[in-house]
C-alpha cells in the first residue's frame, strides 16, 4: 500500500502524487460510493498500485476540513478572489464566502481585482472596504495597480506553506491571478490553461498546483452558492467581529437582532462593525431560520 495526496479529479480518476513525485491515475473502489465519501482533491490517501501507473484508492484519511463548493479537502486557506468591478462587486456574496470558510475554518484572504478599472473616487470607496474587512480581521489585498509586483508578492508569501483554493464568482479573475503568479509555476501559461482545462465547454475539474511552496486549487467559478449549513443560532459565531463584540451583549446568546442593550447593534451604529456586514447577517440570519425544519441535515 503506498500513501499520496489526490491533486486532481476529472471523470472518475483521480491523479494521486507521492511524496517521490510520482504521479498514479487511480480509481476510488466501489465500497466508498457505498459509504457514500467521494474523494476530493487535497484528500491523502492510500492506494494500489496497478499497472505501474495506474491504482486502486483504498482509504481516505481523516480529513482536517472539505468544502462542496469548490470540492476539495485539507485546505488551509482560500484566496477569495473579488471583482471590485465587472462583476459589480456584492458585498453579500464576499460575506457568504467569508461564512462559508469560517464554518470549514479556513483563512481567507480576500484579493480584489479589476482595481485598474475603477474611477479615482470608486477607488477611495473600494480603500475604505478594504480597510473595514482589515479590522475584522481578514487579510485584504488591493492592489494599486492590477496584479502589482506588491501585491503578487505579498500573496506569494502568504500561501507558501499551505494548501490554497482560489475561489471567487465566475469572471472575478482567478485564472488571470494565476497567469500573474505562472513566472512561479512550474508550467508555461498555455500549459496552465491546458492544465487547468479552461474552455467553453470544459469538464469541472479542481486541479492542485505548486507554486511558490506552497499548493494551490484552481475552481470554476461559481454564480449562485449552496445554502449554508448550520443553524442560525450559529451564524453570528462566525462574523468575527460580533463575535468580540457580544460579550458586552446584555444577554448571553444575544442573536443581536431584537435585543436590547446589544452591543453588536451599538458598534453598527458607530461605525465599527460595518453596515453591510450587519445587514447581510440579518438577511442570512432570517433565510436560515425560515427554511423548512428538515433541511438541516
Ligand atoms: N482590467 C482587468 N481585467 C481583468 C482583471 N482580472 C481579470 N480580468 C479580465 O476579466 C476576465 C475574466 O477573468 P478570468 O481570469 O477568466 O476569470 P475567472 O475567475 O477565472 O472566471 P471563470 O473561469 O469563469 O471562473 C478576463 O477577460 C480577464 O482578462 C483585472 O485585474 N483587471
Ligand atoms: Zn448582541
Amino acid at each position: 500500500m503506498t500513501k499520496g495526496k489526490i491533486y486532481q479529479s476529472l471523470a472518475g480518476f483521480y491523479d494521486v502524487h507521492t511524496a517521490d513525485d510520482k504521479v498514479y491515475r487511480t480509481r476510488a473502489r466501489g465500497n466508498f460510493r457505498k459509504r457514500k465519501i467521494t474523494p476530493l482533491v487535497g484528500d491523502d490517501v492510500e492506494f494500489q498500485i496497478e499497472d505501474g501507473d495506474k491504482g486502486y484508492i483504498l482509504e481516505i484519511l481523516p480529513r482536517k476540513n472539505s468544502l462542496v463548493r469548490p470540492p476539495i479537502a485539507n485546505i488551509d486557506q482560500a484566496i477569495v478572489t473579488t471583482a471590485a468591478t465587472q462583476p459589480e462587486f456584492s458585498s453579500n456574496l464576499l460575506d457568504r464566502q467569508l461564512i462559508a470558510l469560517e464554518i470549514s475554518q479556513i483563512q481567507p484572504i480576500i484579493y480584489f481585482t479589476k482595481t485598474d478599472l475603477l474611477s479615482e473616487s470608486k477607488r477611495q470607496v473600494f480603500a475604505t472596504i478594504a480597510a473595514d474587512y482589515a479590522r475584522i480581521p481578514y487579510e485584504v489585498i488591493l492592489p494599486e495597480s492590477a496584479f502589482s509586483d506588491e501585491a503578487l508578492n505579498r500573496l506569494r508569501k502568504l500561501f507558501s506553506k499551505k494548501e490554497n483554493v482560489i475561489m471567487g464568482q465566475t469572471g472575478a479573475g482567478k485564472s488571470t491571478l494565476l497567469n500573474h503568479l505562472a513566472p512561479d509555476l512550474d508550467l508555461k501559461t498555455g500549459e496552465i490553461s491546458a492544465a487547468l482545462n479552461r474552455g467553453k465547454h470544459t469538464t469541472r475539474r479542481v486541479a492542485l498546483l505548486n507554486v511558490n511552496d506552497g499548493l494551490i486549487a484552481d475552481t470554476p467559478g461559481f454564480s449562485s452558492y449552496d445554502t449554508l449549513d448550520i443553524d442560525f443560532r450559529e451564524l453570528a459565531g462566525y462574523f468575527p467581529e460580533f463575535k468580540r463584540a457580544s460579550s458586552k451583549c446584555r444577554f448571553r446568546g444575544c442573536m443581536h437582532v431584537n435585543e436590547p442593550d446589544c452591543e453588536v447593534k451599538r458598534q453598527v451604529e458607530s461605525g465599527q462593525i460595518m453596515k453591510s456586514r450587519y445587514e447581510n447577517y440579518l438577511q442570512l440570519y432570517t433565510d436560515i431560520k425560515n427554511r423548512k425544519p428538515n433541511y438541516k441535515k
